[in-house]
């Protein structure tokens, strides 16, 4: 019998040059998340993940029209949102469906040269941040805002989600957040996003099948599960008694654990000071507490540290974020690493297709209906 990688465990699919994590530490084409968080503008990490290298000043510009000018949807699109109200989808169904959707209104969507891939990637990372604002405004009854000029990618983001142009602080919070969770090798969705477009797909198959796969509550779907235990649990007081249940019933505590950091994930440390810091100026410290006592408990209980999602609930639960629009907002950081990961496919694709261990029965024989 072959041996299984369950879970692909430790399996090297690919080769890449975009992101890695070497000593605990990530690092996107060689520069640490460290570095890029505290000085990088997002719109600078996209550039690096896509290009391997930063932007000059005059290549940035070029970005930020680029992606300025892309922001901006076809009004067909704002009638999908109604339906996405009406039927009560959760937004990352509604991003699912608006990805693959984008692709109706992309007038070379079937030219797939570099360079047409290459502004495709820029077009589907400027739209995604206009998607998720404008379906959270058409289901709260509020009309959709375009976005404005010369502001970030972070701050338009925000100021097309509420309608209002954010602080600095919030602005930088933002932005900081979007760069932590850019790229990460090959985690599920970067990996389903390979997988998809190995075949030569378009790049709309690609970044649809990944939001496929950031979704489930095991990848990026998990922030929005952390605030709903959050929620479930209001105080300190309440905290043991619930995680110690939940740990008694074999439950996953949602934001703990990694399949590849056993030390903690580098990223989780900015976003617990960031929650440390925004759930006190917005007088919800309690939430900080609640999440500080569920980390001590899975470290003695479990020896399990906070991932990416952990601190990032409390983060944008403070800056007034709709819970289930979490996992969108990972999504628009991440797209940056999905298309990334797409063109390095591109360039040097072979089709993803491993082996099973077939585990069935062998050796029937077709029985007619009737003696079954
Ligand atoms: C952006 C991201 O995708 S970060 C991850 C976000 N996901 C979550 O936070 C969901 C909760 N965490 C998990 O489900 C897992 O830790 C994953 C999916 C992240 C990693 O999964 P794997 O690498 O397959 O680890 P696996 O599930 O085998 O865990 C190993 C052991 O730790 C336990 N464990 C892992 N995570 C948790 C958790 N969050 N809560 C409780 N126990 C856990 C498992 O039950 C298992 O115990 P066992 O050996 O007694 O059966
Ligand atoms: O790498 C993983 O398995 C999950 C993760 O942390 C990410 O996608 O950011």
């Amino acid at each position: 019998m072959a041996q299984v990688a369950k879970g692909l465990e430790g399996i090297i699919a690919s080769e890449t040059e975009i992101s890695t994590i070497i000593d605990n530490q990530l690092t996107y084409a060689g520069y640490e998340i460290d570095d890029l968080t505290e000085n990088a503008l997002f719109e600078e990490v996209m550039f690096l993940l896509w290009n391997l290298r930063l932007p000059n000043e005059k290549e940035l510009e070029d970005l930020n029209e680029k992606l300025f000018s892309y922001m901006t949807l076809n009004p067909r699109m704002y009638s999908h949102f109604e339906d996405y109200a009406t039927d009560k989808v959760h937004p990352m169904t509604g991003l699912r469906t608006s990805l693959s959707y984008l692709a109706h209104f992309d007038p070379d969507a079937e030219v797939f040269d570099e360079e047409t891939n290459y502004e495709r990637a820029i077009r589907i990372q400027a739209k995604v941040s206009s998607l998720v604002a404008a379906f959270s405004r058409v289901r709260n009854g509020k009309e959709v805002i375009k976005p404005k000029k010369d502001l970030s990618y972070a701050a338009n983001f925000l100021y097309m989600l509420r309608g209002e142009v954010p602080s600095k602080v919030e602005e930088e919070g933002f932005n900081k957040a979007l760069i932590l969770h850019a790229d990460h090798e090959f985690n599920a969705s970067t990996f389903t996003a390979r997988v998809a477009v190995s075949t030569l797909s378009d790049m709309y198959s690609g970044v649809t099948a990944a939001a496929g796969a950031l979704k489930g509550p095991l990848h990026g779907g998990a922030n929005e599960q952390v605030m709903k235990m959050l929620t479930e649990i209001g105080t300190v007081d309440n905290t043991d008694a619930f995680i110690k249940q939940k740990l008694e019933e074999k439950a996953k505590i949602m934001g703990f654990g990694h399949r590849v950091y056993k030390n903690g994930d580098p990223r989780a440390k900015y976003l617990k000071e960031m929650s440390r810091r925004i759930t006190d100026e917005t007088g919800q410290k309690e939430l900080f507490e609640i999440s500080c006592r569920i980390a001590e408990i899975m470290k003695e209980e479990k020896g399990l540290l906070p991932n990416v999602d952990f601190y990032s609930a409390t983060v944008y639960h403070s800056m007034g974020i709709e819970h289930d629009l979490f996992t969108p907002i990972f999504a628009i950081s991440r797209m940056s690493g999905w298309t990334a990961h797409i063109l390095e496919q591109y360039r040097t694709n072979r089709i993803m297709r491993p082996r099973a261990e077939y585990t069935g029965e062998r050796d029937r024989k077709y029985e007619p209906i009737e003696k079954r």
